[in-house]
């Protein structure tokens, strides 16, 4: 159901306080076809309130006529400022960008940060935006997993269901996720609450068993039978069950390209106030599911790009995999057991 503007510009306020936004700076509000207009028209009133400028950057939709899916995150790499250098420029000479539409997984915006750029990530519905609104206690939380994970040279995955995998870690940066951009340079996701990395190229392997209620992203689903995985030299080497399996790998196929059977980054769900039961509540379209990234406990691992990390991998298929009843291990020792976080 719907929030006020008055709850969804105090979210805001709270957001570009975490940002340390200053009076006097620029933010550019990047837009699209789809941005929502309630959390456009509330982000410019609490970026004006803190005396800040507020500048909107409206960018044509792109990859509409590719993507076999309306997800903002089904179709990665090429985005509307691809080639598109005034607008780049711009976002690049801003302080603070606000991305309403959509640039994960961009060379674009891997240029716009390399300058010092900041760029927030926010196009969840305003009532997830408000219910998941950033605290301090959420960037604490996701840096003290990121030592360890940072530290760690193994992760090694095992369920219930049979699956067991491994991955080496230390080739890549971390991806911390909390919620606001407190740094020069740094992306982030509002909202969030998890933390990731991507393997060692090559180093996956094993077998994953998706579980009954295991989510694919981005088709917003909720597995109903297993589906079976097998990981071997960084890649998926076959996607085995019933028909989610079919269609999980038609899907995959319909790229053409194989780079998007490798795996992308892995991690696991910090946020407390995510629930694995909201894609439930909605309309396959309404949210991009970052309650299912996010949520507490879970074992979060994709497929696709890595340039988000440094890597030269752009391939356009993202698949989002959050697993529940999970363990995860760092160097044998568990950050998350049958899928609820260890504390301490
Ligand atoms: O916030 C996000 C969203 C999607 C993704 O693949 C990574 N981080």
């Amino acid at each position: 159901m719907s929030v006020s503007d008055y709850e969804l510009v105090r979210a805001w306020r709270q957001v570009l306080d975490l940002c340390r936004l200053e009076a006097g700076q620029t933010v550019t509000l990047l837009t699209s076809a789809d941005t929502n207009r309630q959390t456009l028209r509330c982000a410019i009133l609490a970026v004006r309130d803190r005396g800040a400028i507020a500048n909107r950057l409206d960018l044509q939709p792109t990859n509409g006529g590719v993507s076999l899916s309306r997800d903002p995150l089904a179709y990665v790499g090429t985005t509307p400022l691809t080639g598109n250098r005034a607008a780049v420029e711009m976002l690049k000479a801003s302080d603070l960008v606000l991305d309403l539409m959509t640039l994960l997984f961009s060379a674009e915006q891997h240029e716009i940060l390399a300058a010092g750029g900041r760029i927030l990530l926010a196009v969840e519905p305003p009532e997830i935006l408000v219910r998941m609104v950033p605290t301090a206690e959420d960037r604490t939380r996701v840096l003290a997993a990121s030592a360890r994970l940072r530290a760690a040279r193994s992760l090694r995955v095992t369920s219930a269901a049979g699956t067991d995998v491994s991955f080496a870690l230390g080739d890549y940066p971390m991806l911390e996720e909390y919620g606001f951009v407190d740094a020069p340079g740094r992306w982030d996701h509002w909202p969030s609450g998890f933390l990731a990395t991507w393997s060692n190229e090559g180093s996956a392997r094993g077998t994953i068993v998706l579980a009954p209620g295991d989510i694919l992203l981005p088709q917003k689903s909720y597995v109903t039978a297993p589906v079976t995985l097998r990981l071997d030299g960084g890649y998926v080497r076959s996607i085995e069950g019933g028909y989610e399996a079919d269609h999980l790998r038609d899907y995959m196929e319909s790229f053409g390209d194989p780079e998007v059977f490798a795996v992308s980054h892995i991690g696991w769900g910090l946020q407390r106030r995510a629930h694995w039961s909201v894609l439930g509540f909605y309309d396959r379209e309404a949210s991009i599911g970052m309650d299912a990234r996010a949520c507490a406990g879970n074992f979060l691992w994709s497929t696709g790009p890595n340039n988000e990390a440094g890597g030269t991998r752009d391939t356009a298929c993202h698949i989002d995999i959050p697993m529940r009843n999970c363990t995860v291990k760092l160097d044998g020792v568990a950050v998350v057991r049958d899928g609820r976080l260890v504390e301490g």
